[in-house]
């Protein structure tokens, strides 16, 4: 007889679905190309939803996500997950609210990342969009979108992120030449700063363009 499994299957597949519904839409946009990218959702307390690594995100079935723990290993699989795994789950470890990461490799967010790597930051102020930062409250905040140095060393990466968490809340944060992380409580609300960060940095980069 084989053991149960340590989480909800139909938690998973409702997870999956999300997941799928999502990122085709995501995908459609030209934000996940080459494979790039990768997502996840809580499942619970102990588990994560995330995409197997390598495999084209604009067409996802349920054999592209898996299950793993928090701290990043696959569970009852052995499915190989994201690269960036340990990226998703530092997450869903420190906060038991945060219930989805996405992270994507749009134009505007390569390109931003690139030219304010070495300010470190990229500023965002004066725009009616950060509310979407404030739960619709007001427009009238500040953020600084981190840029981390890019790295195939996630342990390095995600130490950096833990060490900003420590000074500051965050939605998201940019990697130099890669792309941007986004998370929220749910999908909707990650996707809410996900489409908020991109907007908001399209903007950015138009605006200089325009003024020099
Ligand atoms: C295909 S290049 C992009 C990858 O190196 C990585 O940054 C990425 O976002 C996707 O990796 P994955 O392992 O499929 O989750
Ligand atoms: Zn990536």
């Amino acid at each position: 007889m084989t053991s149960p499994l340590p989480y909800d299957p139909d938690c998973l597949a409702r997870c999956a679905a999300e997941i799928i519904v999502n990122v085709r839409e995501l995908s459609a946009r030209g934000w996940t190309p080459a494979t790039s990218s990768n997502f996840s959702r809580r499942i619970d307390g102990q588990h994560v939803a995330i995409t197997v690594s390598g495999r084209d995100k604009g067409k996802l079935t349920e054999a592209d996500i898996m299950v793993v723990d928090l701290d990043g290993r696959p569970v009852a699989t052995d499915q190989k997950s994201s690269a960036e795994t340990l990226l998703h789950t530092q997450l869903y470890k420190r906060f038991p609210d945060i219930g989805c990461v996405l992270h994507t490799h749009s134009h505007n967010q390569t390109v931003a990342s690139r030219l304010y790597a070495g300010a470190g930051h990229v500023h965002l102020a004066g725009y009616e969009l950060l509310k979407a930062f404030t739960g619709n409250t007001t427009h009238d905040v500040e953020i600084d979108v981190p840029v981390f140095p890019n790295t195939q060393d996630m342990h390095t990466l995600a130490a950096q992120v833990d060490a900003l968490l420590d000074r500051q809340p965050l939605w998201g944060y940019l990697i130099d030449g890669h792309g941007l992380y986004a998370w929220g409580r749910d999908m909707d609300e990650a996707r809410r700063h996900l489409e908020a960060f991109e907007f908001l940095l399209g903007c950015v980069l138009d605006l200089r363009r325009l003024r020099s």
